[in-house]
Parts: structure tokens; sequence; C-alpha cells
């Protein structure tokens, strides 16, 4: 019997940085998780415990912070593009690097009615993503660019139907025309190029997402998920393919007929578990092949 190693990537998980830039008296903040993962031949490491071809994960995370000062300064996408490379350029045994981002955004603090010029607010809970992997070298190297939202948390009061659906002897849900629709979006989106606006297509998509939601006449979350994917992909020629993931978030009606009081739609339960979670892809029939865009670290194993 012959036993091998199989895929592998290593990294260090969720580096927590926050730049300042302060160089006037009115400070930028950039609050970011990065993760980085590396990937390429590193079977005696696992085999023999040879740790020759091993660059550590501590050394990945001090590049996180120095290349925080000299790259953090632009859009996630950019700042991941940066390591990604210098990871796959610079360190021999490297192929493929995956950077992955998450920004937590700042609201200037509000003081006598002026934004504050050194204080901040955390904005949420919604957080900007970005997924970026570099792998090969020279002419041959290829970029994959993944942007995207998550815990974008929505809900609408009317505008949403589950009925009709398929019933067999263990089916007890009652079908309804009107009921409240919730979720915490995750959604990414795969760029066809690198030379975009990142900022101004994140916008767009993020409002074409929440406009979605909020004016779709929804039959499913299935419906719903589908319908915001080919708006985003039709009002987006630079990007090919839209992931979506969806817990939805069920409110349930709450029985007050028992105290003699009419509900008409107006008072719920919020459930938190367990919830349907609806996921899907929306891409364009001549999407260019994904190739890694999608292999992530965190989560791999969940
Ligand atoms: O939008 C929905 N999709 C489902 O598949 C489903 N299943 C369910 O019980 N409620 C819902 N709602």
């Amino acid at each position: 019997m012959n036993i091998s190693l199989g895929e592998n990537q290593y990294g260090k998980a969720e580096n927590r940085v926050v730049r300042i830039y302060r160089d006037t008296p009115r400070h930028e903040i950039r609050d970011l998780t990065v993760s980085t993962a590396l990937r390429g031949d590193f079977t005696v490491a696992h085999t023999e415990g040879d740790q020759s071809p091993v660059l550590p994960t501590d050394t990945q995370k001090q590049t996180v912070y120095a290349f925080a000062k000299t790259h953090g300064g632009g859009t996630i996408e950019e700042y991941g593009i940066a390591l990604a490379r210098h990871f796959v350029d610079d360190v021999a045994p490297v192929n493929e690097a995956r950077i992955e981002i998450d920004e937590h955004a700042w609201d200037r603090a509000i003081v006598d009615g002026a934004e504050h010029e050194h204080a901040w607010t955390r904005r949420g809970p919604d957080v900007r993503t970005a997924a970026v992997t570099v792998s090969g070298s020279g002419a041959a190297q290829r970029i994959w660019v993944v942007g995207g939202i998550r815990d974008l948390v929505l809900l609408k009061s009317t505008g949403s139907e589950f009925r009709d659906f398929l019933r067999d002897e263990f089916t007890v849900l009652e079908p309804t025309t009107d009921r409240v629709m919730a979720t915490s979006l995750v959604a990414q989106w795969r760029f066809a190029d690198i030379n975009c606006d990142w900022d101004e297509i994140f916008a767009s998509v993020r409002r074409t997402i929440v406009e979605t939601f909020a004016t779709h006449h929804s039959l499913a979350l299935q419906q719903t998920l589908y319908t915001i994917g080919k708006n985003v992909l039709e009002a987006h020629r630079e990007l090919v393919e839209m992931r979506l993931s969806a817990p939805n978030k069920h409110h349930f009606l709450y029985d007050l007929e028992r105290f003699g009081i009419e509900n008409r739609n107006e008072v719920f339960h919020a459930d938190d578990r367990p919830y349907g979670l609806i996921q899907a892809t929306v891409l364009r029939d001549d999407a260019a092949d994904a190739g890694p865009a999608w292999m992530q670290q965190l989560g791999w194993l969940t």
C-alpha cells in the first residue's frame, strides 16, 4: 500500500492589521484582517520533517505588516496582489500564493456636527472582502481576484412569498404569500482581469445587491439570489461569476390568538437556528476558467 501527500498549503491566518495615515492632522485608517497561504512543493516538510523549503508562517506575518506600510495605501485588492506576487516571485519554493483580506470599515466620529480628524465609529456589520491568488512566474503568471462582501444583513417586511413547494409525508410548513425575508448575505464576485476600479465596482455591486433585494418580488430566496447575481453580472462587464450564500433568517409569526389579539404580520419571533442555507453560483456562459480562484484558505476543511 502506498500513501502519499495530497494537496497542501500553509500560511498565517487572520493577521489583524491596522494602518494609520497621519501625515496631516486629518488621519486615515485602514483596518484589515489578512490571511496568507503558500502552495508549492513542500513534500519533504510533511514526509521528512525537513523545513528547508518552508518560509515560516511568522515570516509571512511580518511581511503582511511590512507591506501594510509600503503597499497598504490602496484597495485591499491591490494590497493582496502585491503580497501574493511577492511570495510567488521572491520565495523560490512558492508557486502559488493566496491572500484573503477583510476590510473593517470605520466612519468618522461626528463631534459638534463635524467629522472628527482622528476618531471613528465602526461601520457595519458588513465587511468588504478580497481573495487574490497568484500562480506561476514570468509571462505565464496568472492572477485571480475575487471581491466580495460578507455579513450584509438584509430584511424586507413584505414582497416575499414561499408557496407551491414539493410536499411529502413530513411536510408541515404552511405556504405563505407574505412573509418577512431576512438574511446575512455572503457574496463574492470574480473579476475578468486585474485592471479595474476596485472601489467603484465594490460600491456599485453593493448598491445593486441592496436595490435588488429591496425591489425584487421574491418567490423564494433561491430566486432572489439568482436575480442578484444576474443583475450584478449584467451591470458589470468586469465580472464573470458571482457566488452567493444566504442563511434564511426565519421570522415566525408569533401566535397572539391565544391572548385574543390579532396578529396581521406584525409580531414575529426571530429565530436564530436552525436556518435554511441557500447557496448559488451565477456566471456568464463565456466565463474563463476559474482556476484556483475559489480555492480558499479559511474554511478549507469546514
Ligand atoms: O426561500 C425559501 N427557500 C426554501 O428552500 C425554503 N424552505 C423553507 O422551509 N422555507 C424556504 N424559503
